[in-house]
Order: structure tokens, then sequence, then C-alpha cells
């Protein structure tokens, strides 16, 4: 693949902790505009690649190269409990540096958190708290992003909506990772891998 052929890459990467080594050499790419996801069984350390991916966490070994801004959802969290959703968003737009906040309130309409703007986040339910943490992800128009079981508790339509925000990332040429214990609807994935003994290999049957 010529340099210009993807917006993320992972180059050998090696992780353990202690002695559990967790990644054995990870390689691959992420093409501009492509859904991919990466699945494993709990325990693979597909968290563990996540947090290698958005430089949260050191790999022992090996690299990796992005040239665009990343946007990263982690599984874990990461919002304020004592800080309604409007002032999460206007904390992260210092952080990112924008002029707006239009993107970000496109989101918080298009999955349905309008009536939570002034509601502090320790007291939202945990499926709605994730749609924060999504909102949070995406605001800043990230050309890469990465995100760690991102639908777990939405119901039906946030899922929908979700997939749908994805796919629209996807026609502006943004690339998404998801990785998850499960691949619910595989034919939502322009490409399909597993994490499996440290490794990103092909995953049956699915994926170019
Ligand atoms: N900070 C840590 N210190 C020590 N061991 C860890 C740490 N984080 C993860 N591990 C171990 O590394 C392995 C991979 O964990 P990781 O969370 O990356 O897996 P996962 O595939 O995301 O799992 P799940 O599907 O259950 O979320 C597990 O054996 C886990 O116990």
């Amino acid at each position: 693949m010529s340099d210009q052929g993807f917006t993320l890459r992972a180059v050998d990467l090696h992780k353990a902790y202690g002695a559990r080594q967790v990644l054995r050499g990870v390689g691959f790419s992420l093409r501009p505009g492509e859904i991919m996801g990466i699945i494993g069984e709990n325990g693979a350390g597909k968290t563990t690649l996540l947090r290698v991916l958005a430089g949260e966490l050191k790999p022992d070994r090996g690299e990796v190269v992005h040239r665009d801004r990343l946007g990263y959802c982690p599984q874990r969290i990461v919002v304020n409990d004592e800080l309604t959703v409007e002032q999460h968003l206007r904390y992260f737009q210092c952080a990112y540096r924008l002029s707006s906040l239009d993107r970000a309130h496109e989101l918080v309409e298009r999955l349905d958190l309008v009536k939570y703007r002034r509601t502090k986040a320790g007291v939202l339910s945990g499926g709605t708290k994730q749609k924060l943490n999504l909102v949070l992800a995406l605001m800043h128009d990230p050309g890469v992003v990465l995100m760690d079981e991102p639908y777990q508790g939405f119901d039906w339509d946030n899922y929908l909506a979700f997939w749908s925000i994805t796919r629209e990332l996807r026609e502006r040429g943004q690339s998404v990772l998801v990785i998850s214990h499960i691949a619910h609807d595989v034919e939502r994935f322009d490409r399909l891998r597993r994490l499996s003994g440290g490794l990103v290999v092909e995953e049956a049957g699915v994926g170019a």
C-alpha cells in the first residue's frame, strides 16, 4: 500500500503487562473512508490495542502512524458527573480549540440528547452517557475515529443513528475503527478482522 493509502497504520505493535504478552506484532492499515471492525474474545486485547492506537498506552515495540486528528471513544466513559451535557461540550470546545459548537449540537440532536443539555452527567443513564461519550469523540470532525464497543447500551433507534452517523463519516472520507467482542451486523463493515493470539488476522469468510 502506498504512503497515501492509509489514514492510520499500526506497525508491529507489541504490548505486555508483566509476563502477560497481549499484543505480539499487530500490523494493519486503515484506509480513507473505510469502516473497519476488529473483533475478539473477552481478554483478547482489544482495549489494549485501541489504547495503544490512541496514544494512551505506549507500546513495548512498534509504532502507530497517523496524519490526521484522532477521535477516541473509549470503553470506559470519561465524562465528569458534575458537569452538564452542555458544559462538557464547552469544555471540549476549548480542548479541541473549536470556533463553534455547530457540529457538536448537530450530533446532540441526532443522538436525541437535546433534552439532557442542562442535565448533569452523573444522573444520566449508562446508554445516555455513552452517547455523550460518542459526541465528545466526534465533535471536532476527526479524520480517524477509534471506538471501543461504541454502541454498548444503545437502544435500537440510537444504534441506527450511530450507524447513520458512521456511514456519513465514511462518505466524507473519514476512517472509522470499531472494536467489539461481537460484530452484530457484519455487512455494516467494509472490512472485518479478528484479534487473536496477539495478532490481527483475517476473519474467515468476511472482508477484502
Ligand atoms: N492495566 C493492566 N494491567 C495488567 N493486565 C491488564 C491490564 N489491562 C488489561 N490487562 C490484561 O490484558 C488482557 C487483555 O485485556 P483487554 O482489556 O485489552 O482485553 P479485551 O479484549 O478488551 O477484553 P474485553 O472484551 O473483556 O473488554 C487481559 O488478560 C487483561 O486482564
